[in-house]
């Protein structure tokens, strides 16, 4: 099931990756409604990080394109976010939470300019966001794993982005600090920002997100969470890997959906 939508935010055709010889993703094609909180689901090795990629331009498609805002990613740059998976960052790199968001703040500066008294106040504003403001001094080397990971998401907060991809961000986290962040982004898409966020775990995803991927190599389903949470995409998605009636109960349960009720 892949529902097509007017004016998009995000709009992939045709999308196909391999790394080597070995392709990744086969024909994508999807668009994804503005203000809307994306959940992209899939067994691991399912190219959830490499439709992102790809997106975003950091990994080369063998054919396809993708549009945002209906423009080539240049274009708009200044309106997309990244927060890649937190194993792919250096955090040995010595530099602070508040310089890490501070980052975040600078392609709003004109050339030459230096970060001053504004942008310091927005960056304190975005580590508040996400519960960080009294580590603001502490080095990133020296922050737990779901500390660095909210210091990323602030860092993303400060580009005062339109639309906003990220990696696992729960990863690493707490329960209490993931429902925090999801209420973050639940704010964020209200306020017309779009959230594209690669999630692990099937049973919160029917409550997180409005929108669902559901990915396996190929797309398997694109659409409203209610309308594609069901049994038979999931099966599609995950193959042998949900295949008993069991694992689907649990997700019914988990996740406040019925995908058994049609
Ligand atoms: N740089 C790379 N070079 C070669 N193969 C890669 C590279 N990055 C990813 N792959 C392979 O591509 C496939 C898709 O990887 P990807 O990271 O996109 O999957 P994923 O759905 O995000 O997985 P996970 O849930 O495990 O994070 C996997 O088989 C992976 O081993």
């Amino acid at each position: 099931m892949i529902q097509h939508i007017e004016n998009p935010v995000v709009e992939v055709h045709d999308l196909m990756v391999s790394y080597g010889q070995n392709p990744v993703l086969w024909n994508v094609d999807l668009s994804l409604p503005a203000g809307s909180l994306v959940g992209i689901l899939g067994p691991n090795g399912a190219g959830k990080s490499t439709l992102i990629k790809a997106i975003m331009g950091l990994v080369e498609a063998n054919s396809g394109y993708s549009k945002l805002f209906d423009q080539e990613l240049n274009q708009v740059r200044n309106k997309v976010s990244y927060v890649p998976q937190r194993e792919s960052v250096d955090w040995d790199f010595p530099a602070s939470a508040l310089d890490i968001v501070m980052m975040g703040t600078y392609h709003h500066l004109g050339l030459l300019k230096r970060p001053g008294k504004k942008e310091k106040e927005l960056a304190m504003d975005c580590l508040d966001k996400v519960n960080m403001k009294n580590f603001a001094g502490r080095q990133i080397s020296e922050l737990s794993g779901g500390q660095q990971q909210r210091v990323f998401i602030a860092r993303a907060l400060a580009q005062q982005a339109e639309l906003y991809f990220m990696d696992e961000p729960f990863a690493g986290v707490d329960m209490s600090t993931e429902k925090a962040l999801i209420e973050l982004f639940r704010e964020m898409t209200a306020e017309g920002k779009t959230v594209i966020v690669v999630h692990h775990d099937i049973y919160s995803a029917g409550k997180y997100f409005d929108w669902l991927i559901m990915l396996n190599m190929h797309l398997v389903a694109s659409g409203p969470t209610a309308e594609v949470l069901t049994e038979e995409l999931l099966t599609k998605t995950y193959g042998g890997k949900l295949s008993t009636l069991a694992d689907l109960g649990e997700i019914i349960k988990k996740s406040g959906f019925n995908p058994l009720k049609d």
